[in-house]
C-alpha cells in the first residue's frame, strides 16, 4: 500500500481530516504528522516533520496545507530533497508531477475548497513525471 504524509498547521487541520479520510478511503495508508487541532502552531515545524518522513522514505509523497499554502510550501522547500509545489487546481497539480516530478503537494484551505483540494491531490498522486531531457536537467539543477 502506498504511504502518503500528511501535514498542516491549525489553519489547514479541519481540511487536513477530510483529505486524510479521502486518501484513506482510495486505498491509501496515511501517515498523519499533526497538528493536531485547532490551536496556533508554526506551519515550519509541520513542514520538517513531513519532509524528514518522505526523505526518510517513511512516505512516497507528501500533503501540506495551511491557509494560504504559501509559508507551508515555502517552508518544505528548504529541506533538500523536497520538491514542494503549491497548487490551486487539477492542472497545476498535474504539471507538478508532469514537469516537475513534486514529491510534495502543498493546499490553501483559506483559497480553495476541500472538494477542488480532493481533486489536486488525486491528480497528484496519479499523475507520472514525464520525464525526458529538459525536465531532468532543470530537475537536476535545483539539486
Ligand atoms: O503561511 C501562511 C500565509 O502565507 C499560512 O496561510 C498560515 O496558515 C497563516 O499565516 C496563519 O495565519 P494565522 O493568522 O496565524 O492564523
Amino acid at each position: 500500500m502506498t504511504t502518503i504524509a500528511i501535514a498542516s498547521d491549525h489553519a489547514g487541520y479541519e481540511m487536513k481530516a477530510q483529505i486524510a479520510s479521502w486518501l484513506a478511503g482510495n486505498g491509501y495508508e496515511v501517515l498523519d504528522l499533526g497538528c493536531n487541532g485547532p490551536d496556533s502552531v508554526d506551519y515550519p515545524d509541520f513542514a520538517a516533520a513531513l519532509a524528514a518522513a518522505v526523505n526518510g522514505k517513511r512516505a512516497e509523497r507528501g500533503v501540506l496545507i495551511c491557509g494560504s499554502g504559501i509559508g507551508i510550501s515555502i517552508a518544505a522547500n528548504r529541506h533538500p530533497g523536497i520538491r514542494a509545489a503549491l497548487v490551486h487546481d487539477v492542472t497545476t497539480a498535474r504539471l507538478a508531477r508532469q514537469h516537475n516530478d513534486a514529491n510534495v503537494v502543498a493546499l490553501g484551505a483559506r483559497i480553495i475548497g476541500a472538494e477542488i483540494a480532493k481533486d489536486c491531490v488525486d491528480a497528484f498522486l496519479t499523475t507520472d513525471f514525464e520525464g525526458g531531457e529538459r525536465h531532468s536537467r532543470r530537475i537536476a539543477k535545483m539539486g
